[in-house]
């Protein structure tokens, strides 16, 4: 047994982490905040992110720009003084490097990008306030030897392991190269992200260590049968495009991808928008908080376009 910081139900709208069966149950918060704020989207793409939990671009990203992150990546998994460090997870069977977090500290390449209007202005317009960083990260996805991720939602491990209150975040999955359908491209269940999937076993001490590895996960990944029911009601979808492209989801949506064993490398790079009104506290089903480099804890606001209002 370890303890819980929190005790489930005190004041928390998303029990999970605790032993035994739980039944899934209706988010219990909006997936688009204010239908009228002003913003890039058309008020059909927030009818359809509202819909289905998700939503494409084609080029928010530039060659130049997506070259750049690139070269940013190669520079930081080549860094020996970062190893250590936490921000780099190696891959599981130790054949290269699954992921770097927090890049936007760590290069001024992607914390202009992960600040510039095109994108954060996303985010302001479905969240419907100001937005930090909660999060960064590259996963690399390397030919050959990139493992996969199984079915989850991030909110279910944001909430239990960095306090997160509500699913009032938003993901935005950047290609830096292409991603085909045989490289391992991002999975996901549209209309899912209505539904909350509580994991039923509790958090161990310092899972973040193992957990980012996506190996032997007790604790995060989302009931199989539930998976199977939602993926059979609701289809799936698969996100294939150029480098540039971007998938939007938001941070209950039920996603997983597969291994990459072609030769073609599938890098991405996510950077996670939480609301200001929405800041972390004390995990809600997690012995301790998880470090600032992958839970921020500076809750800084992402500057907003001028012309934009409220
Ligand atoms: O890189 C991917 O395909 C998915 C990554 C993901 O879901 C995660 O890191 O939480
Ligand atoms: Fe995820």
């Amino acid at each position: 047994m370890t303890a819980t910081v929190r005790s489930p139900g005190a004041g928390d709208l998303y029990p999970t982490r605790v032993p035994g069966s739980a039944a899934p149950f209706r988010r219990r918060h909006p997936v688009v905040w204010h239908k009228a704020a002003e913003g890039p989207l058309s008020s059909g793409q927030l009818d359809a992110y509202d819909r289905d939990g998700c939503l494409t671009f084609d080029a928010l990203l530039s060659a130049e720009e997506t070259a750049a992150c690139l070269e940013e990546t190669a520079r930081l998994t080549a860094d020996r003084s970062l190893r250590d460090s936490g921000r780099v997870v190696p891959e599981p069977d130790g054949n290269g490097i699954r992921s770097v977090f927090e890049v936007h500290a760590l290069s001024g390449t992607f914390r202009e990008i992960v600040h510039s209007d095109g994108l954060a202005g996303i985010a302001h317009q479905i969240l419907g306030s100001d937005v930090y960083v909660h999060q960064t990260k590259v996963n690399l996805k390397s030919a050959f030897d990139g493992s996969g991720f199984g079915w989850h939602s991030d909110f279910e491990t944001w909430h239990s392991e960095d306090g997160m209150p509500a699913p009032r975040a938003l993901s935005l999955s950047i290609a830096l190269t292409e991603n085909a359908p045989y490289n391992g491209p991002l999975m996901i269940i549209p209309g899912a992200h209505r539904t909350f999937v509580p994991s039923t076993a509790e958090t161990p001490p310092d899972y973040h260590h193992t957990s980012l590895q996506g190996k032997n996960l007790p604790a995060g990944p989302a009931n199989r049968a539930v998976v199977t029911a939602l993926a059979r009601e609701l289809g799936m979808r698969q996100f294939t495009g150029p480098a540039g492209s971007v998938v939007a989801f938001d941070s209950n949506s039920l996603h997983a991808s597969a291994p990459n064993v072609s030769p073609f490398p599938r890098t991405n790079l996510f950077v996670v928008y939480n609301s200001v009104e929405n800041t972390i506290g004390t995990p809600y089903a997690a012995p301790r908080a998880r470090p600032t480099y992958l839970a921020s804890r500076t809750f800084t606001p992402v500057p907003r376009p001028a012309h934009y209002g409220g």
